[in-house]
């Protein structure tokens, strides 16, 4: 079976894909000081608690954090015995190479969302994710990803107004009832929430007009249903879509070795 590793800035997610499915999803902090066998102790204990029977044979790591692959790479080694594949380095290879400025580096999990995305969807697509940053992937006709936008995440715009203003304290994002708030943490709600939804709607129409085509706009990341709420420019919600991504680079892969 395969282990898929997402490690974004805040979390990492591990999911077991047994050739037709995922069969579970475990997420934990992103933390470059984890040992390999730290990982290992809190995947065993997951797998016996939750009963799942896995065989790991191979792995495949995005991440976007360079200084964790180190010791996912040693859990890879130590305990399931394979090498994994990590995306961005030269050995894994990408059915379509991005179209980008010369020497600039993409980040793996947008790479890996562009394969995910343009797989279930064709072309062309804008991507949109919502994680410490929300980043939108634009993706062309052959599935090519040909650049893009990144702003603020959510959860970093919430934590910046905390961080700079003495009177604004710690919020979490929720969707408020009114756009017009009637205390400080309706208020900052209010700005965050309505203002996101104008973000990606803006960014959505003025990247729509720079490529003058029919776009569809995928998104993914932990708070995308809740935006899609109140917007009705999402044509499809996929939270696994990082994790299919990465699936789909493994097999491509091994179709390669085999050839
Ligand atoms: N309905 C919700 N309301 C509030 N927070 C949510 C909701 N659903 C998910 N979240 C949180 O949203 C955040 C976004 O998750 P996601 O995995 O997309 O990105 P992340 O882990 O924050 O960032 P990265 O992938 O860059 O590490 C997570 O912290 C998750 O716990
Ligand atoms: C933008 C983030 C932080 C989103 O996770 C990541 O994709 C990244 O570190 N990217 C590198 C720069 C780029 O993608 O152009
Ligand atoms: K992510």
């Amino acid at each position: 079976m395969l282990l898929t590793i997402d490690c974004g800035n805040t979390n990492t997610v591990f999911s077991i894909w047994d050739g037709t499915r995922f069969i579970a999803t475990w997420r934990i902090a992103t933390d470059h000081k984890r040992t390999a066998d730290e990982y290992h102790v809190w995947l065993s204990s997951l797998m016996m608690l939750t009963k799942t029977e896995a065989t790991i044979t191979d792995a495949i790591i995005s991440s976007t954090v360079p200084r964790v692959v180190f010791n996912l790479r040693v859990l890879c080694n130590r305990y399931f015995d394979c090498r994994p594949l990590v995306v961005g380095k030269p050995e894994c290879r990408l059915p379509v190479a991005p179209r980008v400025d010369q020497g600039t580096t993409v980040g793996p999990d947008r790479l890996v969302n562009t394969v995910g995305a343009h797989d279930r969807h064709g072309g062309d697509l804008i991507v949109v994710d919502f994680g410490t940053a929300t980043t939108f992937d634009v993706v062309d006709t052959d599935g090519a990803y040909i650049g893009g936008v990144i702003a603020p995440g959510v959860n970093l715009s919430l934590e910046a107004l905390h961080m700079a203003a003495a009177a604004l304290p710690h919020v979490d994002v929720s969707r408020p009832a009114k756009a017009i708030g009637t205390n400080t943490v309706a208020c900052m709600q209010s700005g965050v929430y309505w203002g996101y939804i104008g973000l990606v709607e803006g960014i959505v129409r003025e990247v729509r007009k720079e490529r003058d085509r029919e776009m569809k706009v995928i998104a993914t990341g932990g708070l995308a249903s809740l935006f899609a709420q109140d917007t009705a420019l999402f044509d499809s919600v996929e939270d696994d879509l990082t994790m299919h991504g990465l699936m789909l680079i493994d097999a491509y892969n091994k179709e390669l070795e085999r050839a």
